[in-house]
């Protein structure tokens, strides 16, 4: 008779089923006549598990951190039969929003009931590796308060390190995105180069693409040390406003190592002051219109500093710790690592360089430079206002960036700050390409004018409106079940209980499509690039670059959830079919 590798009681890491990733179980009992082991998991899940699923991760003893939730062991080899029709009766009785009740057998019953399709799928490409593998029985444990959280009752407020585990113990190999290796080289040429082409094809009279290539400037207008100066003088002074001890200060989710970091979300204040700034600028006469007639050298230089920026990320992230890297990004590949960033929350002292950088001198800048192009509009026109296409993008973009910076909290549970390395790409992403290419709307019209009739206009704002709706409202929901899932809004909904005590929205907004927030925001993208008329491809190209940005995040998220969530998210992907458009894709 064999004996079991894993005594009773042992904490191991066992793998989650249909994913990669092992997350820290206890071994409750071992099966010889199955060769099965029974283990549970942080969250209460009970599985049984064969021996080559289960390792002692090596940084076991790393994880063993004081904020640990511990779980607690229950007698093994329980193994319940029960009735299906009772199960479905108590099933339809919580879907009709009864309360499950721990003294109710039915609906307890009901309770681990549910979670059986997560691990006997219908969707065979996903069952049947494990099918193949042998048995697996996934039991939720009762008896101590997760029975409410599989029904969507409130799930119990995270605890740093109990819902990060899984990663910390498996980095499994992250598969390469942006096309790998050789990708990661193209775009890093290609990025700065399109950059530059947009900008040399939006100043000419004809911008169409007949008047491909655009003539190329000699090299000396490509630099201007004053424009150099201007761009550091404003990375200072949002740098000197962000380092403030003025505003809220706001938690992250907590990191693999269970630590939470504290932002200093004032966006909207520096934004305030920014704007009183530039007024102060105006009011001594200092001519904004420069911004449009030195846009190509304010753009090197933003450039150049972004470049030494990624440099800079790079180098320091060879001396941080394992558990402060981000999990793609690390591929030993130097081109790769740098374009897609290896450390994930760089930070001087408390000074956070990504979230710094993504939220304050290239989306502030973004509404100033839009605002110096409506003062050049009036002064190549001769205008005594802006037009109103120049005004409905200035405002639509206000607005955008704006509410970014009201609800600054938010983007903590995005997937840059949650996921993503910092180095090249959202480095030349924040300083560079949100503030000089999200800009083409309005420095197009500067010099072609697109009058629009009042009905038009109407139908442009309104959409809008249905954009910002959407956008804001299943963006500030995501992040509010994420930030405290018992919220007593979120008791109704329905939810899908994940192996990492994370839980996932299966009605609300996250029921309609799975990526509502992708919706709402491109519907608002097309209410950017309409003002600008239908004259030129030039200014549809923030619709055309958005559509492919978001369906390729879409794509890349649902990767890292199927590897993060397992089966629970096979299981979420099957309840809501679509991805951004209901119905359609
Ligand atoms: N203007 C621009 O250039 C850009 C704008 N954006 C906007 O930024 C916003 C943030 O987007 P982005 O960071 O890409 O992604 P999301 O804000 O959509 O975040 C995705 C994460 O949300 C969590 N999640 C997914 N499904 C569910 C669910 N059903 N229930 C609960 N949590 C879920 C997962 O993280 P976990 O489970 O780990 O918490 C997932 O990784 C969007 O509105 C987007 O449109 C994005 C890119 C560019
Ligand atoms: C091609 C290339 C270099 C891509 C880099 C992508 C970045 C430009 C974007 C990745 C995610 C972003 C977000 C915003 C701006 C663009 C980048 C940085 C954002 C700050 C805009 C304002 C929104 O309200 C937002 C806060 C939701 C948003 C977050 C994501």
């Amino acid at each position: 008779m064999p004996l079991p590798k894993y005594p009773t009681g042992d904490t191991v890491m066992g793998r989650w089923p249909g994913s990669s990733l092992y997350y820290e179980v206890k071994v409750l009992g071992y099966d010889s006549r199955s060769r099965l082991y029974t283990v549970i998991y942080k969250d209460g899940t009970e599985l049984e598990l064969k021996e080559q699923d289960i390792m002692v991760g090596p940084q076991l003893a790393r994880s063993r951190s004081p904020g640990r939730r511990r779980s607690r062991s229950r007698s093994p080899a329980r193994t319940t039969r029960r009735s299906s029709s009772r199960a479905a009766a108590a099933a339809a009785a919580i879907a009709d929003g009864a309360t499950p009740s721990r003294k109710d057998p039915k609906q307890r019953d009901a309770l681990e009931v549910r979670l059986i399709p997560v691990l006997c799928p219908e969707n065979k490409e996903e069952a049947q590796p494990e099918r193949s593998q042998g048995r697996y029985n996934l039991r939720r444990r009762k008896d101590d308060g997760d029975v409410e959280t599989v029904n969507a009752k409130p799930e119990p407020k995270q605890q740093p390190g109990a819902t990060t585990l899984a990663a910390a113990w498996a980095t499994p190999p992250v598969p390469l995105d942006f096309g790998g290796k050789l990708g990661a080289f193209f775009w890093l040429l290609f990025l700065p180069a399109w950059v530059l082409f947009l900008i040399l094809q939006v100043n000419q009279e004809d911008p169409s693409l007949t008047n491909f290539p655009p003539p190329f400037p000699p090299l000396e207008t490509f630099w201007d040390l004053r424009a150099l100066g201007f761009v550091l003088l404003w990375i200072l002074l949002q740098a000197l406003l962000y380092i403030l001890p003025i505003g809220k200060l706001s938690d992250g989710v907590p990191l693999r190592s269970g630590e939470t970091l504290r932002y200093r979300t004032n966006g909207f204040f520096a934004f305030a002051v920014s704007a009183a700034v530039v007024a102060a600028a105006m009011y001594l006469d200092v001519d904004l219109t420069y911004i449009h007639s030195h846009f190509l050298q304010l753009a090197v230089a933003s450039f150049l500093v972004s470049l030494l920026l990624s440099v800079y990320l790079f180098v320091r992230a060879r001396s941080a710790g394992l558990g402060e890297l981000a999990l793609g990004g690390n591929s030993g590949n130097v081109v790769y690592d740098f374009f897609k960033g290896r450390e994930l929350n760089p930070r001087i002292k408390g000074f956070d360089l990504k979230f710094f950088c993504e939220m304050r001198p290239g989306l502030i800048g973004w509404c100033l430079i839009n605002f110096a192009m409506a003062l050049a509009e009036m002064k190549h026109q001769g205008l005594e206002t802006p037009s109103s296409s120049m005004i409905l993008v200035n405002v639509f973009q206000l607005l955008y960036v704006i509410d970014g910076l009201w609800n600054e909290e938010a983007i903590l549970t995005t997937m840059d700050l949650m996921h993503d390395g910092f180095g090249f790409m959202l480095a030349f992403g924040d300083l560079v390409w949100v503030p000089f290419t999200y800009t083409l709307q309005a420095y197009y019209l500067v010099d072609h004018p697109n009058p629009l009739s009042l009905p038009v206009l109407f139908a442009i704002v309104v959409l809008k409106l249905v954009g910002f709706y959407i956008f804001r409202k299943s963006n500030s929901e995501k992040n509010a079940f994420r930030r405290n899932p018992s919220d007593p809004r979120f008791s109704h909904m329905k939810t899908i209980p994940t192996a990492t005590g994370k839980s996932l929205l299966v009605s609300g907004w996250w029921g309609v499509v799975r990526h509502p927030n992708y919706l709402g925001d491109l519907l608002m993208a097309l209410a950017w690039s309409l003002p600008c008329g239908f004259r030129h491809l030039l200014p549809w190209y923030y619709m055309i670059y958005f559509i492919i940005l978001l369906v390729h995040r879409d794509s890349r998220d649902m990767s890292d959830c199927r590897r993060k969530y397992g089966s629970a998210w096979d299981e979420y992907c099957r309840t809501v079919r679509y991805r951004i458009i209901p119905r359609v894709y």
